[in-house]
């Protein structure tokens, strides 16, 4: 699915905008602090429900406005809004009727990151990586959102007993078998997906000639003892569980592991080389859901602060292949589009867009 039309109001520094975005690539240019990573916020935000840069929607609502909306239509006729009140709440629509949660609306959109932060999957903790693998397993498998919901529900529960201290073992049982019912079906669909995953990534990595991230290895952490059944190895850790008041063993310690020869990757590659992992990975998300027959949109903030020039056009070959739209933000207008120059039509054609003090303008000769 892509964005054909694109409509906000009072978020951060836009007062209010009415695009109509092209195929392909919409290139958005301008100087620091116009307005340009506020705009794909917006897109995030329709696709999510909320921001990547804040967990507070008060930080997103412009100053003095007391709600920011976001309003998309997509290629196929479908519309989706968003409505976030400074006083707390909001409203969600999907073709102009309420949506229960925020997840339908990524169902509608999947939507790719690639920006400064994207790349902390590497060296940030296990459940930025999680995250990623979700994504997947989401677009992916339908039934994936409901099994994660039933395990969210169990693994609270059973927390809140091993708080209280003084457990029933009856009680317990109930909820490790819940527990244990859920947890083994997301680990088997994690792990089918996981493997598609690997398979792509590692067909990207080997477009890289003579790069060390051929010697990538990826691996899968389902976050319990190899050799024991969930419900097993809840029953054994039940004690140790008890003394650290919280569930240690399951899906929710998942992990996946980049190594170089054995070693943690991040401790081999270069930031440039951690980054286009992390590119390839992300692409090879993807695709993925792109042979599940729904193709994500990007959103890609400044490439050319992040990667080098090769880097920056290997990236766009690959995206090019999976993606329905990209967005691309930069401060100079040729050296973002340069690395989409060389693509096939639509992508070499950009629908141009100058941004200025949170006003954006669509450049009258690239206007689709
Ligand atoms: N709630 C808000 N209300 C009004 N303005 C805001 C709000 N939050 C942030 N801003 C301002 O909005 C502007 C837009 O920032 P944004 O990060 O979108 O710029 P950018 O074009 O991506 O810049 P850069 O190239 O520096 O990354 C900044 O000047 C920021 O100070």
């Amino acid at each position: 699915m892509a964005l054909s039309r694109l409509s906000l109001t009072h978020l951060r520094n836009i007062d209010n905008a009415d695009l109509s975005l092209g195929e392909g690539i919409n290139l958005f240019y301008g100087a620091n602090g116009s307005g340009k990573t506020s705009l794909l916020e917006a897109v995030h935000m329709l696709a999510t429900g909320r921001s990547f840069r804040s967990r507070q929607h008060r930080a997103v609502i412009q100053e003095g406005a007391e709600a920011l909306t976001v309003f998309g239509r997509l290629d196929g006729g479908d519309s989706l809004g968003v409505e976030r009140l400074r006083s707390g709440g909001g409203r969600i629509r999907i073709n102009r009727a309420p949506a229960e949660s925020s997840s339908r609306l990524a169902s509608c959109l999947p939507l790719q990151v690639i920006n400064s932060d994207s790349f902390s999957a590497l060296d940030g903790g296990p459940g930025v990586r999680r995250r990623l693998l979700d994504w997947t397993v989401f677009h992916v498998e339908h039934g994936y959102a409901q099994e994660w919901k039933n395990y969210q529900i169990a693994l609270r529960q059973r927390n809140a007993l091993l708080r209280r201290g003084k457990i029933s073992a009856e009680q317990m049982d109930i909820w490790e078998q819940r527990l244990a019912q859920s947890g083994n079906r997301m680990d088997e669909l994690r792990r089918a997906v996981f493997g598609e995953l690997q398979a792509i990534t590692s067909a990207f990595i080997r477009e890289l000639p003579d790069s060390p991230l051929t010697r990538v290895e990826l691996s899968y952490r389902r976050g319990w003892r190899r050799e024991l059944d969930l419900h097993r190895a809840l029953a054994e850790s039940r004690e140790g569980d008890l003394a650290q008041g919280h569930t240690r063993s399951g899906p929710h310690r998942a992990d996946l592991r980049f190594t170089v020869a054995g070693e943690a990757a991040q401790h081999i590659l270069s930031r440039g080389q951690q980054k286009m992992l992390v590119c390839a990975l992300r692409t090879a998300m993807a695709e993925l859901v792109r042979q599940h027959n729904q193709k994500p949109v990007f959103l890609v903030d400044d490439l050319p602060a992040e990667l080098d020039k090769d880097n920056q056009t290997r990236f766009a070959q690959w995206v090019s292949r999976c993606a329905s739209q990209v967005l691309v933000t930069g401060i100079d207008r040729e050296a973002t589009s340069r690395p989409w120059l060389t693509l096939p039509s639509p992508w070499n054609c950009p629908t141009v867009f100058h941004v200025e003090h949170g006003r954006i303008c669509a450049e009258p000769e690239s206007a689709p």
